[in-house]
């Protein structure tokens, strides 16, 4: 694993990240202690609370397995989905579905690269009246000693020996043009065919679309490309705890989950076709689940065995099969990933906000990459700054800040919480027991942190 996506130059950033640091490390500040790992404490949130996961380790499937098992699910459904036609404009962060073959040479004529004459044989030249410019028809053919005045992309006359730059030519008081230094012989022409010829494979099948081959494909001569489409994702919220405006009250929060999956879906490369907030009815989830066209429903919240917790309850009901029912991972053991009978996939977050955000990561994400046909992306490890406590079985995911060549676990993790996640470049992954100050760890990255936040939703 290689480091990458770390921020080098950060003078101009440094106060942002400081800033960021004290509003998420303030009061407690950062364990500068000498490194230690300490065995089996147990994360924070959960203190005093015997582990779900442990009880039922037997089901709880292991972290990294469970991204394995979503990406395959992933695979398998992306196999059987059908490219579609799509516009230039809309086909940005889609997979090509078929290789990208030139319509056309490129360039298509013999193009001047430069501004200047186009010249035939040796000078002194007599220059022609008329001038060609980009996107215009010159004449024909130039005869030897003949020269026309010529704008780059302007298609070359047949016959031309060179392009003469206009910083190398001089006009006599005859009106002939002298060259110095004289041109070599195809100078400054850009052939037909220079980059590549009609029907020559550009890029593969499987290519990302990014705006460099939305450019080429365009140059190429495509108005539309084959490609694979985005998965459809509904998101249903569940619980009816949950306010949409204003502040919590009487026992009443506010819907955290329901601004931020669908904006996190859109980075991940989904297309989110609905939010619907369903509260704790069991009757509103299936009927929601069994009537939805999407191709991955991500739940939030009802996820473990409370009174109102109807997500495992529906899914029995519909005969799905559970591929992933909890997985060894803090926050968001409870997490699961089920396949419907019509083989469609459904997500389900546990309700607390960053147990959502590991489910997202652990199971949605590489489940939305795989059905886009995408590769997933290359591991990396960078050393954590400080130490973090470990859960005693299961894997941790802990918001952390890149700066320079390492990763700065940020406070404000637990499961309940925002915080920490909302200043965060990236999610670090830290192996049951824990982790040393300046041990490498894994980490997820946000999609907004690495690309800029306008260049990940498309
Ligand atoms: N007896 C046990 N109880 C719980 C365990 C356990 O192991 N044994 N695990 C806890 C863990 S860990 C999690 S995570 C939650 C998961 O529960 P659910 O998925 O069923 O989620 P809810 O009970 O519906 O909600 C949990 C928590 O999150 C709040 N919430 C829910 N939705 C939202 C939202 N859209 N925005 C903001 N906050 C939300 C909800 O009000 C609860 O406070 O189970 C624990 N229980
Ligand atoms: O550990 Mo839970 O899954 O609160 O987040």
């Amino acid at each position: 694993m290689t480091a990458r996506g770390t921020r080098e130059d950060r003078d101009a950033d440094d106060l942002d990240v400081e800033e960021a640091l004290a509003l998420v490390n303030d009061g407690n500040g950062f364990d500068r202690g000498p490194a230690r790992v300490p065995a089996a404490a147990p994360a924070e949130g959960h203190e005093g609370r015997r582990s779900r996961a442990h009880d039922t380790s037997h089901r709880a499937t292991p972290w990294p397995e469970a991204r394995a098992v979503a990406a395959r699910a992933g695979r398998a459904a992306g196999a059987r989905r059908t490219p579609v036609s799509v516009t230039l404009d809309a086909a940005l962060g889609l997979v090509l579905a078929a290789p990208l073959t030139a319509l056309t040479d490129l360039p298509s004529f013999d193009t001047s690269a430069m501004d200047g004459w186009a010249v035939a044989g040796p000078g002194p030249w007599d220059v022609r009246d008329e001038g060609v410019l980009a996107g215009q028809t010159g004449p024909d053919t130039l005869a030897d000693g003949e020269a026309v005045r010529i704008a780059t992309g302007a298609r070359i006359p047949a016959d031309t020996t060179a392009v003469l730059r206009s910083e190398h030519g001089r006009l006599d008081e005859k009106g002939r043009l002298h060259a110095s230094p004289e041109p070599s012989p195809g100078q400054d022409i850009r052939p037909r065919g220079q980059e590549c010829r009609n029907g020559d494979q550009l890029l593969p099948n499987g290519a990302v679309i990014t705006p460099a081959v939305l450019g080429l494909a365009a140059a190429a001569g495509y108005d539309t490309l084959a490609a694979v489409p985005r998965p459809r994702v509904e998101v249903l919220v569940l619980g009816d705890e949950l306010l949409i405006e204003g502040r919590p009250h009487d026992g009443l929060i506010r819907d955290a989950l329901g601004p931020m999956l669908p904006p996190w879906l859109r980075a991940l490369g989904a297309e989110v076709v609905a939010v619907r907030r369903l509260g704790d009815d069991a009757k509103a989830l299936q009927r929601a689940v069994s009537s939805s066209l999407a191709d991955l429903i991500v739940t939030t919240g009802g996820t473990a065995g409370g009174p109102v917790d109807h997500v495992h309850p529906v899914l029995r009901r519909l005969e799905a099969e559970l591929l992933v029912d909890g997985v060894t991972v803090r926050p968001g053991h409870p997490m699961l990933l089920a396949r419907l009978a019509d083989g469609r996939h459904l997500v389900g977050l546990p309700g607390n906000p960053l147990a959502a955000v590991s489910g997202l990561l652990t199971l949605a994400e590489p489940l939305l990459g795989a059905l886009a046909t995408r590769a997933a992306p290359e591991p990396y490890t960078l050393p954590l700054r400080d130490a973090v406590h470990g859960h005693p079985y299961d894997t941790r995911l802990i918001p952390v800040v890149l700066r320079g060549d390492a990763a700065v676990p940020l406070h404000y993790n637990g499961p309940a919480m925002l915080r920490g996640i909302a200043a965060a470049d990236a999610l670090a992954v830290v192996p049951p027991g824990g982790a040393r100050a300046g041990q490498e760890a894994e980490l997820l990255d946000l999609p907004w942190a690495a690309a800029g936040i306008g260049a990940c939703f498309t």
